[in-house]
């Protein structure tokens, strides 16, 4: 799969955008403010339906304008097809046609939180990629959440009456632990040849720590919760009691935010690992700032493993960056960004 070209209209400060994406490795150069990100933000929007960016850092549409449209053309196994999307000034009416024909994956700033952030973003992660891994599981997981709504509704209309919800929700939700588990063994494997390749972080085991797949035991903690759970009015046994954290020969993994920004990173490359086996498709990697804390070194050695994944990437990087010298091949694309205008560029390599 294969992201040709981009069209932008009135994105941030990307007013009227319209660039080829070449095959390998592209930079996308600038000073601060200059709209590198927001042009990752525009091709993650084409891939997700949504910014990656959240409500803090405002509109996503041009100032002084009310609506913003994206399109991008990609080549897929189908052959050539456009994707779609824009935002109203209401913010509500983002949408995106044929929107799973492109993959994106992103390394920014918040990569870390992978390792030391909050668990949500954790089971996002499984989830998301669980759902790319396992065409069933979003059928699944929209029966989980069919199920929970009625007996949350059954336990705050009092529970009264048989327990009609129990069993099906245990089940749905044994489902959802056990497919969750399923592709959790297999990142895992990917995460182990991954940093043997790299020679990297080999000591760290990631760890699922989710409740056991089993619908009978659920049943009997569901019953054992019920009059607790008709108190609060929800049920507390749901697919959020699950995460997973990473160890180090065997106890908690203390990582430094440079660490955690590189496990997160090899996590990202073992998902696409598992999930490209299963779909054949390789992703669009958008990389944000890739060496915000982090050594050179460390920039450059992720960068080279960066080079080895099948799909285009594009990497941003702030005018001046000697990470850029450092690493540039002949193939790299080079494009230049300045108030919103981006500009491919041709730049001799010595
Ligand atoms: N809705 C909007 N309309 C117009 N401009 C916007 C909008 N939202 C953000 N901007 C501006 O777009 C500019 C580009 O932001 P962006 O985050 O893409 O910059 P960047 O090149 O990644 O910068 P840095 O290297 O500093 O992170 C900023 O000046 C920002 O204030």
């Amino acid at each position: 799969m294969r992201l040709d070209r981009i069209h932008i209209q009135r994105f941030r400060n990307l007013h009227a955008v319209d660039i080829e994406i070449p095959e390998a490795l592209s930079w996308i150069v600038g000073p601060n403010a200059a709209g590198k990100t927001a042009l990752l933000e525009a091709i993650y929007c084409l891939g997700r339906g949504r910014s990656f960016r959240g409500r803090r850092f405002g509109s996503l549409i041009e100032q002084g304008f009310s609506s913003s449209q994206v399109q991008g053309w990609v080549h897929n196994a189908l052959g050539p097809t456009r994707i779609d999307w824009s935002s109203n000034a209401d913010e509500r009416s983002h949408h995106q046609r044929a929107g799973a024909a492109l993959s994106v994956r992103l390394i920014c700033e918040w990569t870390h939180a992978l390792v030391d952030g909050e668990p949500s973003l954790r089971r996002r992660f499984v989830d998301w990629n669980l759902r790319l891994w396992d065409r069933s599981a979003a059928a699944l997981f929209s029966r989980y959440r069919r199920l929970a709504a009625q007996r949350n509704a059954w336990l705050r209309s009092g529970a009264s009456g048989p327990p009609v919800w129990d069993q099906a929700y245990a089940e749905v939700l044994a489902a959802v632990f056990d497919r969750r588990a399923r592709f959790f063994a297999a990142l895992v494997e990917a995460f182990h040849r991954v940093s043997t390749e790299a020679d990297w972080l080999t000591e760290i085991e990631p760890r699922w720590e989710g409740l056991d797949a089993n619908p009978s035991a659920l049943l009997a903690r569901l019953e054992q919760m019920r009059s607790a759970d008709r108190d609060r009015g929800f049920t507390y046994l749901g697919a959020s009691r699950a995460d997973f954290s990473f160890r180090c020969h065997g106890t908690p993994w203390l990582a430094s935010r440079g660490q955690a920004k590189v496990a997160g990173i090899m996590l990202q490359f073992a998902a696409e690992a598992v999930v490209s086996a299963a779909d054949g498709r390789s992703a669009v990697w958008l990389v944000d700032d890739l060496d915000a804390e982090l050594s050179s070194e460390w920039s450059v050695r992720l960068l080279a493993l960066l080079r080895r994944q099948p799909g285009q990437i594009l990497v941003t990087a702030l005018t001046g960056k000697t990470m850029v010298d450092a690493t540039r091949s002949a193939e790299d694309a080079m494009f230049h960004v300045e108030h919103g205008a981006v500009e491919r560029v041709t730049v001799q390599v010595s």
